[in-house]
């Protein structure tokens, strides 16, 4: 590894549309491979926030049916939840082999602020995304706006949080980047 190279991967990582996966499976070594690598992340005070939830095969229309009725009982509590946003979410699943729910596993003492925590969790997501980008894998990050609600299907502790959804599979084409507006823009140096 050098620069270069990771430099070549972090270019090549995509937000890769789910519609576009093939049906190829995963196979599961594969995906202990990326959370393996997810565990890696750096972390304050050791606290390893990152938990992860593995939906793949059947395990994934039965998921669904569950979001479904756990988001109907929370609209009939008054929720504002618009269903096209649940049929698309519901279409990541049918279309990616594998879906791995990202959840934040936040300090039941406190010692560190929240926003610590997720900014580790992601640093997992980084580490699993760069993974999957080596391995020839594309994947989509989806954080549909109703994903404070899936408590009961995730079975969530009071002290975690849903951060949405990676979603991993093989794609038929590659997808062009969207770019990014310069660095230079960015950047203040004190020198
Ligand atoms: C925390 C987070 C949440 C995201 N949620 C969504 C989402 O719900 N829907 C979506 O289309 N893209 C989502 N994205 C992906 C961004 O749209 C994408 O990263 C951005 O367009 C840049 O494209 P790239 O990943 O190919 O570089 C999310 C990205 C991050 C980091």
């Amino acid at each position: 590894m050098n620069l270069e190279n990771i430099t070549q991967l972090i270019k090549e990582r995509r937000t890769h549309p789910t519609r576009f996966f093939n049906d190829k499976e995963v196979p599961k070594e594969l995906i202990k491979q990326l959370l393996e690598n997810g565990n890696w992340a750096p972390n304050h005070k050791k606290t390893e926030p990152w938990r992860f939830v593995v939906i793949s095969g059947e395990g994934r229309e039965k998921f669904v049916s569950e979001v479904k009725t756990e988001l109907e009982e929370a609209q009939k509590n008054g929720a504002d939840i618009p269903g096209d946003k649940v049929n698309k979410f519901a279409l990541h699943f049918r279309k990616a082999p594998v879906a791995v729910a990202i959840i934040a596993n936040l300090d039941e003492e406190h010692r560190l602020p929240e926003w610590e925590e997720m900014a580790a969790v992601s640093m997992a997501v980084q580490n699993i995304w760069l993974s999957a980008t080596a391995a020839g894998l594309s994947a989509f990050w989806a954080t549909p706006p109703f994903i404070s609600q899936l408590g009961s299907c995730l079975d969530l502790k009071p002290n975690q949080k849903s951060m949405g959804f990676l979603f991993l599979g093989y794609a038929n084409r590659p997808f062009p980047a969207n770019g990014r507006e310069p660095i230079e823009d960015k950047i203040t140096w004190k020198e």
